[in-house]
């Protein structure tokens, strides 16, 4: 048997001639090519999106096999199109992206068009969950049981610990703890690993602490998920195969093993803790504590009094690690961008924040409820950071229902992949000045015109679940910083750099590198 490379998409599909002789390869590449050049005219001539503008290459390739995905530029490329031929453009050969906001509200607002399966099957390794699912009936069930453990009540006991492994985590890790005057500090690395470690305390009911130890396997298993999920997304076959990625699957395995012994100690743990709040409202335990994963073990469905299983909690747990990690951590990074690039709103900022806490020497003397309500600019900046640089560039890929669907005038057959683009859509016709950064677009009366437009946690039942965890976490953390410590960019080049899109946004060079001066007078 004679296997012949024939051609490659960008090494991404493969395309192998098995079986045939060298007698029949002329004919096995004639047929390639007749089908190649049918796939082309048929595309461009007679596809029910034929008609729909966009570049050459997203007309007759599927958009997760483009190279602009692979090499972290696909915001750039859908930014860039949009620019060129409108708010509907053709991103894929089945692909069709909008910046459009009626239209934008009209693919979310529902359960009707669901999750495309090909950008969120591979985390289905893990089950059927609440993030990845496509069934509006299972993800109701399962909001029914996730969601008390962010509601707000649940976000305030849980403060403690978000201060505990954020801002006094900062303020003693290394660094910037241990900054002298003038210290260079990779804030990006620092904010990666502060954000681990806070929502692996949330999430796994005990810190994996890589601030101050320095390294843990979660790092690797992360890397090997994130390998997987882009393979069994591109080859979803792949799942169930038992041959092939051994060493990632073996990762993967530890990595659930991690988790699992994780969710057995905290379900012991919770049988010898007394209850640190009661919530008279909600739920038949009533009882909440100070993490998520806590509050999922004791957390019933209202309608059913079903708990959720061992294996239930493990899916739902590492989705959440993924889903409270990366975004969190490019989100400060790029508040801190901007705030470097914006002076004038950086230091109104800092003043601000030293106004509120004149006397406070330790991070736990810093608290969300005041920063909220005492300095609405931090939120305001995070939001207008999240406008002009949404840490989640992307799309989020929907579905069209059977019947299709007519979206923006135009009829789009079931089947056909739609989505807002977050990026383009952030700087186009529905903002005023889109390229200026104005926090004061998310303040008062503007602010309340503003927060309803904004794309970037999603909208309708699907919207991101951890939002207001984000905000809080994030405030408390950058104020703790902007409090204890003076922080300038190091150089020019810093705030030029380019950032590369993969899940989220990062540096391309993964640093952002700050001198930092410890302020007199604080405590650890
Ligand atoms: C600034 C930080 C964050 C950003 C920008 C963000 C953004 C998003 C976006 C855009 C979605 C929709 C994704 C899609 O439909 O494919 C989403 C969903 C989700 N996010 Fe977040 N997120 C953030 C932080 C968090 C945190 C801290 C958590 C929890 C620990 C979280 C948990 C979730 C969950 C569970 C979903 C799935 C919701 C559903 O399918 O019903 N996110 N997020």
């Amino acid at each position: 048997m004679t296997f012949t490379w024939l051609f490659s998409l960008q090494g991404i599909v493969p395309v192998f001639v098995t079986g045939l002789g060298e007698r029949w390869l002329p004919l096995g590449i004639v047929t390639l090519v007749t089908f190649g050049v049918s796939w082309v005219i048929y595309q461009i001539f007679l596809s029910p999106l034929a008609n729909i503008p966009g570049p050459f290459l997203g007309k007759i390739l599927p958009s997760i096999v483009q190279p602009a995905y692979r090499n972290g530029r696909m915001f750039r490329h859908s930014m860039e199109n949009h620019r060129r031929y409108g708010p509907m453009v053709r991103l894929g050969c089945n692909t069709v992206s909008f910046i459009d906001f009626p239209t934008i509200q009209q693919i979310y607002q529902s359960y009707e068009f669901i999750k495309a399966p090909i950008w969120y099957q591979g985390f289905e390794m893990f089950g059927e969950g609440f993030f990845t699912t496509a069934r509006a009936d299972f993800h109701r069930k399962r909001k029914r049981v996730i969601l008390p453990a962010f509601t707000l009540r649940a976000l305030r006991v849980m403060e403690k610990s978000i201060i505990q492994f954020g801002p006094v985590n900062l303020i003693t890790g290394d660094p910037p703890g241990d900054a002298t005057e003038g210290a260079v500090v990779n804030i990006y690395h620092t904010l990666t690993l502060l954000s681990a470690d806070v929502i692996t305390e949330l999430t796994l009911g005990k810190s994996v602490q890589l601030l101050s130890r320095g390294s843990h396997p979660i790092t690797e298993w992360f890397h090997a998920t994130t390998r997987l999920v882009v393979i069994f997304n591109v080859f979803p076959f792949l799942k169930g195969a038992r041959w092939g990625f051994r060493e990632l699957r073996g990762l993967l395995q530890d990595f659930e093993d991690y988790v699992s012994s994780c969710i057995q100690e905290r379900r012991q743990r919770l049988q010898q803790e007394p209850p640190a709040e009661k919530e008279s409202s909600r739920g038949p335990s009533g009882r909440l504590v100070p993490d998520i994963l806590g509050n999922l073990i004791l957390s019933v469905d209202p309608d059913t009094g079903e708990k959720l299983t061992d294996q239930e909690l493990k899916c739902e747990t590492i989705s959440l690690l993924f889903g409270g990690s990366d975004t969190v951590a490019s989100t400060m990074s790029t508040v801190l961008l901007q705030l470097f690039r914006n002076p004038h709103v950086f230091t109104r900022l800092q003043e601000e924040i030293i106004t509120t806490f004149p006397k406070t020497v330790k991070a736990m003397g810093i608290d969300y409820e005041t920063i909220r309500h005492q300095i609405p600019l931090m939120e305001a900046v995070i939001s207008e950071t999240l406008r002009i640089m949404p840490s989640s560039p992307g799309t989020f890929w929907r579905t069209v229902p059977a019947g299709g669907r007519v979206l923006f005038n135009h009829y789009l057959p079931a089947g056909t992949e739609v989505g807002g683009a977050a990026a383009a859509y952030h700087i186009g016709p529905e903002w005023s000045d889109p390229m200026v950064f104005n926090p004061d677009r998310f303040l008062g009366v503007a602010g309340e015109k503003s927060y309803p437009r904004v794309y970037t946690f999603s909208l309708g039942p699907r919207q991101c679940l951890g939002r207001a965890l984000a905000f809080r976490e994030i405030s408390l953390i950058l104020v703790t910083l902007f409090r204890f410590f003076e922080i300038s960019i190091l150089d020019e080049e810093e705030l030029n750099k380019q950032w590369l899109h993969f899940v989220t946004l990062r540096p391309h060079d993964k640093q952002l590198n700050i001198a930092v001066k410890p302020r007199p007078g604080f405590i650890v």
